[in-house]
């Protein structure tokens, strides 16, 4: 059966948490008075199905249910995890966890999204505090992998169990050993905004100024290694002690005003507003979203081809999820859902839809990806072995244009030891405007030999092509350059 989460709370944050719990297979069941609360939902929830998917190299777990209850007591009874995402208002949240633990199993682990508060306010009177933790997580909570840990009282079982529960659903949980105010991470977002606010409060520069600063360089850097590793080769040859001798001085200089906070007050609030709206105005929130959601998924996807950052979180819950994700494979006769792209710019060529080239690539990260699933993963080809395409067949059946996601799905149309012979379907809504047809040998690359699969890729291989003896075999398949086409 599937697991069971409890999201108290379904706004921004609530909202995301919901989608990455359904997307990793949870039923999910939400309490949020809101009356707009469905229609936010399901926003959030087609944002989630269009991008985090993209993300994974495994066929997805099939999604769970998605509730939404009329009270509390139905939303916690039965939940295995509980997430709180209220406003982030003290005793706003003390009275949602005395409500919630008068009807939870005792035990269950209440995260609090809390951007600020520590597991020693949050408790109030509550009966169970040792079941209060902060899991902040961060906006869009469904692709960002982080979410930082907070225990109060809590045994260590119980968080061994929640840092489980959180890596089973793909995020990096960050164990924050001591409680602290805005926890780690928000207290740098916080220095970055106060000096931000200032800037623009002193008129040096705009909302837009600021966002170039950061996206044109530094936010680039961070995004994939960090502060201290970055500054370690911005030291050169020595390394981040002449980074410290040299740039350890200005700290006190008039480098920096972070001490100092810009009073809020409407004057500000309609200064920052205004420029936000002259700079982004054009978009809309849901438009912002998409955008930031697909930058996103190119980001972590790069950092996962060189397993390396967010990247390798991806690539270590593909890895722990092979197993389940190859017995449900084998489970149902259904082609393997195992890649979903985007139709970026430079795809398109002068007949103004996708180019040639890229409808082979789009089957290519298919079989690719159904080569990670059975095993034959990087450390397989490392290791000596691979699987070589000896033979292709493409058939291209529609047009695909700028922007338009794709699904690329893959039947096993027969396997042993030494080849694979494989059909390829790239779909958009369902529809196939490309498929490939292909037979891959087996190799010994040092030896540039066709020899047997490892006995640990063909345990997967096989279920898998038992299962899809079942499927009817494609019309398109054993076709033969210029045979005529069935309608
Ligand atoms: N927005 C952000 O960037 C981030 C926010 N957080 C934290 O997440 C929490 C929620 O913030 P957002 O989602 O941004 O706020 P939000 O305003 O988008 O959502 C809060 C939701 O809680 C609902 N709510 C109010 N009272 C409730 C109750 N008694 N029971 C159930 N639902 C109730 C509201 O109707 C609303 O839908 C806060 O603690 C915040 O600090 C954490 C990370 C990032
Ligand atoms: C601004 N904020 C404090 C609500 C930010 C966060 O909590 C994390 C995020 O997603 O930036």
């Amino acid at each position: 059966m599937a697991k069971q989460a409890a999201i108290i709370g379904g706004g921004v944050i609530g909202g995301g948490w919901a989608a990455r719990f359904l997307l990793a297979g949870w039923d999910v069941a939400v309490f949020d008075p809101d009356p707009e609360a469905e229609r936010k939902l399901s926003e959030v929830l087609e944002n989630a199905r269009a991008s985090l998917p993209a993300l994974s190299d495994m066929t997805m777990p099939k999604e769970g249910t998605l509730r939404l209850v009329g009270t509390m007591s139905e939303a916690v009874s039965g939940a295995d995890w509980i997430q709180e995402s209220v406003p982030e208002r003290l005793e706003l949240k003390r009275k949602v966890y005395q409500q919630i633990q008068s009807h939870s199993r005792p035990g269950t682990v209440i995260g609090s999204s809390t951007s600020g508060f520590k597991p020693s306010e949050l408790k109030g009177c509550a009966t169970r505090p040792e079941e209060i933790v902060v899991t902040h997580p961060f906006n869009p909570v469904y692709l960002l992998p982080l979410v930082e840990l907070v225990p109060g009282e809590t045994p260590a079982e119980l968080i061994e169990s929640a840092k489980e529960t959180l890596r089973a659903i793909g995020m990096h949980p960050l164990h924050v050993r001591k409680e602290i105010d805005a926890h780690i991470a928000d207290r740098f977002l916080e220095a970055v905004w106060r000096e931000a606010l200032w800037l623009v409060k002193d008129g040096i520069a705009t909302t837009e100024e600021i966002d170039d600063a950061i996206r044109m360089g530094f936010g680039l850097r961070w995004g994939q290694m960090g502060l201290f590793e970055t500054y370690r080769i911005a030291g050169g040859e020595a390394g981040m002690k002449h980074f410290l001798e040299q740039f350890g001085p200005c700290l006190t200089w008039p480098w920096t005003k972070l001490m100092d906070v810009p009073e809020y007050n409407e004057e500000l609030v309609d200064l920052i507003a205004g420029q936000s709206d002259a700079q982004s105005g054009q978009y809309s929130i849901r438009e912002l979203e998409r955008i930031r959601d697909s930058n996103l998924v190119g980001f972590l996807r790069v950092l996962k081809d060189r397993n390396w950052g967010a990247g390798k979180v991806l690539r270590d819950h593909d890895d722990a999820r092979r197993e389940d994700a190859v017995e449900e494979a084998a489970a149902e006769a259904a082609p393997l859902e195992l890649a979903h792209l985007q139709v970026l710019p430079g795809w398109i060529d002068y007949n103004g839809h996708m180019t040639e080239s890229r409808y082979l690539y789009a089957c290519s990260e298919t079989t690719d990806a159904f080569m990670r699933l059975i095993g034959a993963d990087m450390a397989y080809v490392e290791a000596g072995h691979s699987y070589y395409s000896v033979e292709t067949h493409m058939m291209n059946m529609g047009e695909a244009k700028l922007g338009d996601r794709l699904l690329g799905t893959l039947q096993v149309l027969e396997a042993d030891a030494k080849k694979m012979h494989v059909f390829v379907r790239i779909l958009r809504d369902g529809e196939a405007v490309a498929t490939l047809e292909q037979i891959l040998v087996h190799v010994d690359s040092a030896a540039g030999r066709a020899c047997p699969a490892r006995p640990e890729i063909m345990d997967r291989l096989r279920p898998i092509a038992e299962a899809h003896k079942a499927l009817p075999r494609p019309q398109a398949a054993g076709r033969f350059t210029g045979q005529r086409r069935e309608k």
